[in-house]
């Protein structure tokens, strides 16, 4: 009884919107006046010191176990949540329980590999043909393909590149960027990632596009580089590194630009303070760390960078992960092929592509594109932002 009564409170000042939840024994109550927006089912109790411990894992295990049912959006209830001041969602034991984290290069590769290695096969069914991993553009398409194509030329152009310049990618995923610089662009380019799987995929792609005298790919930490370059993307990286690391990262990208070079830096990041999220850390990306907008900026500042420019895309990404869910459901089939037909994997990565699309949508998370530059006034760059968006490379 007294389990009960605990989650009758903790449903009842949870959600902005009206919901229904059945409870394991056989009860139904509805919280909120009018049509409920989700119904949720518990079939069991979650033992109410593991909610305390670390409410974001036990919700997020239960899911996954199948000891709890959504009926509705999943965004929409996560974005229902977080409008509620006083739901758990909102607590700062679920979202900033941030245990010390090791990120040194072996620690790093072991956590990067236990997500990206787990196949290219995988990846290739609802990603875009591109395989890019990170939020896409959405100017004048829905389409993902056409968006993610759109973002990487976004980012290279915010760069002003001038042909036969260089540009190094942190954390170049399976190679779409770097590769369009290379070929489309014209630049020399280095992409560094810590996926073994990755990195054999964009070697196949260099051969394939026959880029070998212009683009090469490394099995390299960021942190293991001893060159300059002119221009520095890095995309969905610095969620990777780790608080006590954000410092160090943005000083390696100072150190590898060159005097006067340009930096376009992509990534996730919160509006108030940094957020560590127990069950994304457990299951989908150990070592994360999502990392305050402001509390980059301290970093870039204090390495001696410019900021030329800033872009939020937050409503991008939301965008993004809706059609990577859809993509990821709509395939299933192929999913249970070739991962094999495992329930708790299954909804652990549907659980997170809509929990995380909640989370850009309720405004909780956000990207953010910081244009940096090396030297006193960006002079590389043009007084306004027109240069973006001009159609000619
Ligand atoms: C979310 S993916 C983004 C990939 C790509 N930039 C894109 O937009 O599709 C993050 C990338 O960062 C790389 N990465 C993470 N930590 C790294 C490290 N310490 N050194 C080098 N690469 C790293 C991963 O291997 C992966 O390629």
């Amino acid at each position: 009884m007294f389990e009960k009564t605990f989650f009758k409170t903790f449903f009842k000042h949870g959600f902005d919107e009206p919901i229904k939840v059945n409870y394991w024994d056989g009860k139904s109550e509805q919280y909120g006046d009018g049509e409920p927006k989700a119904v949720i089912t518990m079939k069991e109790p979650i033992p109410i010191k593991d909610i305390r411990k670390n409410a974001s894992i036990a919700l997020g295990e239960a899911y996954m176990d199948g000891k709890i049912e959504v009926e509705g959006s999943m965004e929409d209830l996560i974005v229902a949540a977080y409008r509620k001041s006083t739901s758990f969602i909102r607590d700062h034991k679920y979202i900033n329980f941030l245990p010390k984290q090791n990120h040194n290069e072996s620690t790093s590769k072991k956590d990067i590999q236990s997500h990206y290695d787990i196949g290219n096969d995988f990846y290739k069914i609802w990603l875009d043909k591109t395989m890019t991993y990170s939020c896409a553009y959405f100017d004048d398409t829905d389409d993902l393909y056409e968006a993610q194509v759109k973002k990487v030329h976004h980012i290279i152009k915010k760069l002003n590149p001038q042909p036969g310049r260089t540009l190094l990618d942190i954390g170049c995923g399976w190679g779409t960027l770097m590769l369009t610089a290379a070929k489309e662009y014209d630049l020399k380019v280095v992409g560094v990632t810590l996926s073994q799987e990755q990195c054999d995929y964009v070697n196949s792609q260099i051969e394939k596009l026959g880029l070998q005298d212009k683009a090469e790919v490394r099995l390299q930490d960021y942190r293991d580089l001893d060159e300059q370059f002119d221009y520095i993307t890095s995309v969905g990286m610095f969620e990777h590194v780790g608080k006590e690391n954000l410092d160090e990262y943005f000083g390696c990208v100072a150190k590898y630009l060159k005097e006067h070079g340009v930096a376009l830096i992509h990534g996730i990041t919160r509006q108030q303070g940094g957020a560590f999220n127990g069950w994304i850390n457990k299951y989908i990306f150990p070592g994360g760390y999502v990392p305050g907008m402001t509390e980059n900026l301290d970093h870039i500042v204090d390495n001696g960078l410019q900021i030329s420019d800033l872009e939020s895309l937050r409503r991008h990404y939301q965008r993004t992960l809706e059609h990577w869910d859809k993509n990821f459901n709509d395939h299933i089939d192929e999913v249970k092929e070739v991962m094999g037909d495992d329930e708790r994997f299954l909804r652990m990565w549907d659980l997170y592509l809509k929990t995380c699309a909640g989370s850009f949508k309720a405004g909780n998370i956000d990207v953010m594109q910081y244009l940096l530059s090396k030297g006193p006034s960006g002079q590389e760059l043009p007084m306004t932002r027109d240069y973006m968006y001009k159609e000619d490379k």
